[in-house]
């Protein structure tokens, strides 16, 4: 599914009226009635409900809540902006409420707001693209301090701008969840925006998918219906080495473990073959904890000493549980230069790239980078915001035909062509030791299978997230460990066949 900007949504509702013969009411009817049916779900039948509504649209989809909530037996306090100016369709729904039902508040007033309500948003929508004057501040600070039970907001957290960098200090209202239109914005989708709303959920109004072509963007969300496209066809003539030969290059003393996750989550994946290859130390506890995959050794007990060979491998991940030691540091710097297929760069791989200077220039083209925040900031410098950051990736993935997955919660892919796929798969539990590993287990193999690097990174940062999310259907999200990730990629494939 394609992000686009505030500005091309606009565009978008206008062509969608014009191309379904609709008229802007009618879309703000549906957008009501859509809200409205999961609103209910939020909302115990008796709680008081406070409606905080602007004087666009988005003030209107906030009263044609209310009406529809009314109908259905619910007592609301409507709060509406004074103001000479409202939008057409806001007008038109506070016609159908009765006068004595409006109270209109002007932003330096005291209001008298009933503790422990629901509090729905409906203030500003994506019809803002600068700060809100400061004077706002003092409703939502009443807003907070009314102790709501919960606050839902309607397209976005009202102050919000979604498609330029928040700073803290600009007023906006904080909620429990957002009810966003249609498709997601792109601030909700980074890290520093995430004390804005706890979740963000698409609710899909009918807007005409025949005209989506006519918006350019470099960004998209990926869902089930995205990944089942490029989903390679097995045939029932399969064999071994269809499925590629994936190695697997890490491990140091007391860092074994990582491998054997790597390894697993490619063998679940579908390898064909896995081999690792670590320091002696790693023999034992590789062979006996995953019998499946065979293994070399180094010469050395300890640490990686010298890099294998590796053309016969069509997957290769290397750096998990490599450590620093500097003859590793060293000689993979000395390795990697002189090699010329893609890899999956992982953890101290990395850490190791970025001592170097121009450190990309020594990666072959079409590897993948998976770093953490942390590692990246290693890799890349400070950024300001996550809007630069990801500029910044994106420069660095088109010079040198790179994909890089900044990892956490919606994930971020930014391929060698410049494009940003966000990941919608995934949670907290996730948030666990070896995690990582597993994932460059899951885009090691992808590649072995014949994904190119773009496909195997989008792809793998799905599967292993919805791998997660059916693993906390059956263990908590405290006691997820990065095994159990790899034990549900089954459970990830089945849902992945099916059209449900
Ligand atoms: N037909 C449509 O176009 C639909 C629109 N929808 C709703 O409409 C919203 C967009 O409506 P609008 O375009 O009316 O925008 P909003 O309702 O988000 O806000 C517009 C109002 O805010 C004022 N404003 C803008 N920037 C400001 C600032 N910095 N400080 C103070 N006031 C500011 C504008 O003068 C205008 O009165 C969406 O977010 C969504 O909720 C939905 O009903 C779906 C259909
Ligand atoms: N809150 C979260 N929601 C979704 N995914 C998460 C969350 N926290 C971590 N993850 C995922 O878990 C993995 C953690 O990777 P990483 O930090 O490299 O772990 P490790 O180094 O322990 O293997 C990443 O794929 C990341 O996207
Ligand atoms: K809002």
């Amino acid at each position: 599914m394609k992000i686009i900007n505030s500005k091309q949504i606009k565009e978008w509702d206008q062509l969608t009226i014009k191309h379904q013969n609709i008229s802007s009411w009618d879309l703000m009817e549906r957008a009501v009635l859509k809200l409205t049916e999961n609103i209910v779900n939020d909302i115990p039948s008796k709680a008081p409900i406070i409606i905080f509504c602007g004087k666009g649209n988005n003030g209107g989809d906030g009263l044609g809540v209310a009406r529809e909530l009314e109908k259905l037996g619910y007592k609301t306090l409507i709060y509406i902006l004074k103001s000479e100016n409202y939008s057409e369709d806001n007008l038109k729904n506070q016609q159908l409420l009765s006068s004595n039902e409006l109270h209109f508040f002007n932003l330096n007033e005291e209001l008298q707001l009933p503790e422990n309500s629901v509090i729905i948003d409906a203030i500003f929508g994506i019809g803002i693209n600068q700060p809100l004057d400061d004077d706002w501040n003092s409703i939502f600070n009443q807003i907070e301090k009314s102790n709501p039970t919960q606050i839902i907001s309607i397209d976005l957290p009202s102050g919000f701008i979604a498609d330029l960098p928040m700073q803290k200090y600009f007023p906006c209202c904080k909620s429990n969840k957002t009810y966003t239109f249609q498709v997601p914005k792109l601030g909700l989708l980074f890290p520093e925006n995430q004390i804005y709303t706890d979740e963000f959920i698409l609710l899909d109004i009918g807007l005409e998918q025949n005209v989506s072509n006519e918006f350019e963007t470099d960004y998209y969300f990926i869902q089930k219906n995205d990944i089942q496209k490029f989903l390679k066809k097995i045939s029932k003539f399969s064999h071994k080495g269809t499925f590629g030969h994936t190695l697997i290059i890490g491990g140091s003393l007391g860092k074994i473990g990582s491998i054997v996750l790597t390894a697993k989550a490619a063998l679940k994946t579908g390898s064909g073959l896995v081999t690792t290859y670590t320091p002696q130390c790693g023999l034992n506890i590789l062979q006996t904890n995953l019998i499946e995959s065979m293994s070399l050794v180094d010469d050395s007990e300890k640490q990686i000493e010298y890099f294998p060979e590796i053309k016969i491998y069509q997957g290769v991940a290397v750096g998990m549980g490599m450590g620093q030691h500097p003859t590793t540091d060293a000689n993979f710097i000395n390795w990697i230069k002189n090699q010329k297929q893609p890899l999956v760069i992982d953890a101290d791989a990395l850490n190791c790239l970025a001592k170097q200077k121009d450190c990309f220039t020594l990666i072959p083209q079409d590897s993948v980078l998976t770093p953490h925040p942390k590692e990246l900031q290693r890799l890349i410098g400070e950024w300001e915001n996550d809007f630069e950051k990801l500029e910044k990736v994106k420069k660095l993935a088109v010079f040198h035909q790179l994909t890089f997955i900044i990892k956490g919660f919606y994930t971020a892919v930014i391929t060698s062509d410049g494009k940003t796929y966000f990941n919608s798969t995934g949670n907290w539990g996730m948030a666990t030791a070896g995690s990582g590993d597993t994932l460059s287990g899951i885009i090691a193999s992808l590649i072995g299978q014949g994904y190119n690097s773009s496909e195997a990174s989008i792809l793998g940062v799905y599967l292993h997230g919805l791998a997660g999310d059916f693993a906390v259907k059956k263990i908590h999200p405290h006691s997820l460990i990065a095994s159990n990730i790899s034990d549900f990629i089954s459970e990830a494939y089945f849902y992945l066949d099916s059209n449900f």
